[in-house]
């Protein structure tokens, strides 16, 4: 008896060679209508899955293979008598080889406008239970979903008759792998469009973006997935120009460089370590920027990762160039720039599309055994109730400083101060298990710089000593969230020394 092969796919590419293949091996073709079509144009014999089933395709396609003349040719055990003489009895023909390719889910929500009729109509309903049946029984049925496993398929069926037990076992992972993400996709798009905010299950799917050559450390395996509909300003979309592959603690520092670039509007440079900013600078132009971020913190950029929110020009690139960095991230490089920064053969030089719509997207945090999941944090002065609390009010120049300062601790890990004129970072307290703690390195590390900044603290102070702190070393403004039982203290202590200290009332921890 001729082996069967069933093939339904909504993307057609590579199936008319694919089908001729297994045709010449010796398949029969089974189809459904649009592919039949094109089998059939291309000179295949292919047999009607309606005239298997007897039944008409209806509901506009959504009832097709829906049939258990199907999918008892799908689910049956080869060698078992009982089901034997079951297909015997019913007519149903074994099926040996299935080929689907799903309705584009995917492609369709991620269209600008789509409309919620369009999307559920896109759901495939036939293609996944196809899949399904068929690796379920991939003892003996092969089962392909990927176009880009139609050679290999071919090569084992021309050179073994067959294919193994083990490709066949892989296929079907693949499978449900592949129909496993293609529900999370809709479970996902309907869960937002139902308006659920709390579901009691969480269905995210991700892609293999690359493999890395190792984790935190060299003995940790790892690689990188991506978010097939993530946002576009993201690391994973970036396209790289030149240097060597990317590691796993460049993505994860390039990523934070990229959350804290994204906070200003003006031309801004951001240079991080370890995952906290070393130096942030903003100016009228991109290479004044990039000389404060730089001067910030002229130590700690060494080996560094730099953002940068405008083109990178001759002149931007000859002061990048003079310094030891893993990897500059910008919108574009001009020629010149790029002449200039690729003279050295390791430097990863990455573009990203600075005009995309910065969405937000749930933050994500695993923990041994768990995820925890959170809204970003977007929260902006814009939008906070800033109230000033001392008897001096800011000046110009205070205000500029803070703000900046405000826009950069939020990004720094807790707890954290940072200390900032209107152009730069001038010192930076990250990570420290308590205040005070934090605002002695950042003090320390602006040194005769401290007078006439401004402090930004990501949390209230809890007593007085921070203030008293800030105040020896010069600091004439802080902002802070304010909402301590003792804020009267700190604002009392401010008011003392002269200081201005204004309250935003929100906090930004980040751990
Ligand atoms: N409803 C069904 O019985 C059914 N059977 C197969 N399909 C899908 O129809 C598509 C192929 O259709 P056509 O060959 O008509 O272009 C494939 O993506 C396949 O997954 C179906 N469509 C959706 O559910």
């Amino acid at each position: 008896m001729k082996k069967r092969a069933l093939i339904s796919v909504s993307d057609k590419s590579g199936v008319v060679e694919f089908a001729r293949a297994l045709e010449e091996i010796g398949y029969e073709i089974l189809s459904t209508g649009g592919t039949k079509n094109v089998l059939h144009e291309n000179g295949i014999n292919v047999i009607g899955v309606d005239d298997i089933t007897g039944f008409p395709e209806i509901l506009e396609g959504r009832v097709k293979t829906l049939h258990p003349s199907i999918h008892g040719g799908l689910l049956a055990k080869h060698d078992n008598e009982a089901h034997k003489a079951q297909l015997e009895e019913q007519n149903i023909t074994p099926i040996d080889l299935v080929c689907v390719n799903l309705y584009p889910f995917q492609q369709t929500i991620a269209k600008p406008n789509v409309t919620v009729e369009e999307a559920i109509e896109n759901i495939d309903i036939g293609g996944p239970t196809m899949l399904r049946a068929a690796a379920k029984n991939h003892q003996y049925v092969t089962v392909v979903v990927d176009a880009l496993d139609y050679d290999g398929v071919l090569t084992q069926l021309k050179e073994a008759g067959e294919v193994s037990i083990e490709n066949r076992r892989k296929l079907a992972a693949k499978v449900f792998r592949h129909t496993a993400a293609y529900d999370a996709h809709i479970a996902e798009y309907v869960t937002e469009v139902s308006g659920e905010e709390e579901p009691e299950r969480m269905t995210f799917t991700y892609e293999l973006k690359q493999t890395l050559r190792y984790g935190e450390n060299p003995h940790q395996k790892a690689a990188f997935y991506r978010q097939p509909l993530g946002s576009e300003f993201s690391i994973s979309m970036a396209r790289q120009l030149h240097g060597k592959e990317l590691s796993y603690n460049n993505i994860n520092d390039a990523n934070a460089a990229l959350q804290i670039v994204k906070e200003f509007s003006e031309p801004a440079a951001v240079a991080v370590k370890h995952m906290n900013p070393c130096g942030v600078g903003v100016g009228e132009t991109i290479e004044a920027a990039f000389q404060k971020a730089y001067e910030a913190d002229s130590t700690s950029i060494f080996g560094g990762i730099v953002a940068l929110n405008r083109v990178v020009d001759k002149e931007t690139a000859n002061m990048l160039h003079e310094i030891f960095l893993e990897i500059i991230i910008a919108p574009a490089f001009t020629e010149e720039a790029l002449e200039i920064l690729t003279s050295k053969k390791n430097i990863r030089l990455l573009t990203i599309p600075f005009e995309s719509a910065k969405k937000t997207e749930k933050k994500l945090t695993s923990v041994e055994g768990g995820l925890l999941v959170q809204e970003d944090d977007v929260f902006t002065l814009d939008n906070a109730d800033v109230r000033v609390a001392t008897k001096r009010e800011p000046t110009e120049e205070e205000w500029a400083a803070m703000k900046l300062g405000w826009k950069v601790v939020k990004h720094v890990k807790s707890n954290a101060i940072v200390l900032t004129n209107k152009e730069m970072t001038i010192g930076v307290g990250a990570g420290q298990m308590n205040r005070v703690g934090a605002a002695k390195i950042a003090l320390e590390q602006a040194g005769e710089k401290a007078v006439g900044s401004a402090m930004a603290s990501d949390a209230f102070f809890p007593m007085d000593d921070t203030v008293e702190a800030a105040a020896k070393a010069g600091v004439t403004a802080i902002i802070q969230p304010g909402g301590s039982i003792r804020d009267e203290d700190s604002i009392k202590k401010a008011d003392e020394y002269g200081i201005t200290m204004v309250l935003t009332g929100v906090r930004h921890f980040k751990h």
